[in-house]
């Protein structure tokens, strides 16, 4: 199973999206990180053959999706952005719906959804009518229904959007007992989503910036992140020249955290770096705002 993306470039009118991205993907789970803008979404798009590619092209085991989309499309889960849901129907509902658009048969659609409802944590709200459900209960039906056909290949756009911190966690556990034999590709441009995941996809500007491990990621940026103990007054200053990842109002002063390649003052310490600090240093080396 591959799933290959070779120099793919997107433009809208004079709009660059991406620019001559390539990327070989093997079983298990990528994770896409880049800020607002970036060309996630875009480039999810068209792994999803939602768009094709104005350069390049995306091969599944070897055959080209822009000519022959239907051989990925029935090996595909899909969770896009700006999932929607029909508020009039309840989560058995929806997901029979579905089920019976990707032609599964009523009997394996029935016993499929039985295990995502019950996976997903919605066994008990199964016949309550979706448009009385959170964001983060919507975003679970949304979840749901990617999974319905069992895809090799699954692709979430910002999946944790919406959930609550045991939502978020409950997902993350989810992710890693569903990699397996599949290719699952998640886009968020929230750090901590991925920190768990064992391949990163940086993206910004419409690039490829690093594609590596998270811990390969950190290692960049050791002996480069410090703590500095600031006035108040200091601060605007330091985040004018440093990128600053954090800073935390304590008895003695702002504890800031700086990512930087040089001491940013006299009294700085080292800190061990975080994938946080990571992301910070390279988008911003790009002239990018995070
Ligand atoms: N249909 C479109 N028409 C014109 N420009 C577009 C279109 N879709 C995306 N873009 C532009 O392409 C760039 C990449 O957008 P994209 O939505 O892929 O980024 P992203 O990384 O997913 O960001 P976000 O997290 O905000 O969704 C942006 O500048 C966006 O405005």
């Amino acid at each position: 199973m591959e799933l290959q993306i070779e120099q793919v470039s997107k433009s809208y009118g004079a709009k660059h999206a991406l620019s001559g991205i390539t990327l070989k993907l093997k079983p298990g789970v990528t994770g896409l990180l880049g800020p607002n803008g970036a060309g996630k979404s875009t480039l999810m798009r068209m792994l999803a053959t939602i768009e094709k590619p104005t350069q390049g092209r995306i091969t599944w085991n070897g055959v080209d999706i822009a000519g022959q989309p239907q051989v990925l499309r029935k090996e595909l889960g899909y969770l896009p952005q700006d999932f929607g849901v029909y508020p009039n129907l309840t989560p058995l509902e929806f997901l029979e719906y579905i089920a019976a658009m990707k032609g599964m048969s009523a009997r394996s659609a029935r016993t499929r959804i039985n295990e995502l409802l019950e996976i997903l944590n919605l066994s008990n709200d199964r016949k309550r009518l979706l448009g009385g459900f959170s964001g983060g209960m919507r975003q679970r039906v949304g979840i749901a229904q990617s999974l319905l056909n069992d895809p090799s290949l699954l692709i979430v756009d910002e999946p944790t959007v919406g959930l609550d911190p045991g939502e978020r966690i409950g997902f993350r556990n989810l992710l890693s007992s569903l990699s397996g034999d599949r290719i699952i590709i998640l886009s968020t441009h929230i750090v901590t989503d991925i920190e768990s995941i064992p391949t990163i996809a940086l993206m910004a500007k419409g690039r490829l910036v690093k594609y590596a491990a998270p811990e390969n990621l950190i290692q960049t940026v050791e002996q480069k992140v410090w703590n500095c103990i600031l006035p108040a007054a200091s601060l605007p200053e330091m985040q004018a020249k440093y990128t600053v990842s954090s800073a935390i109002q304590r008895s003695d002063g702002i504890h800031t955290r700086i990512v930087s390649d040089l001491r940013p003052s006299a009294n700085a310490t080292l800190l061990p770096a975080s994938l946080e600090d990571a992301y910070l240093y390279t988008v911003s080396s790009l002239g990018v705002q995070p």
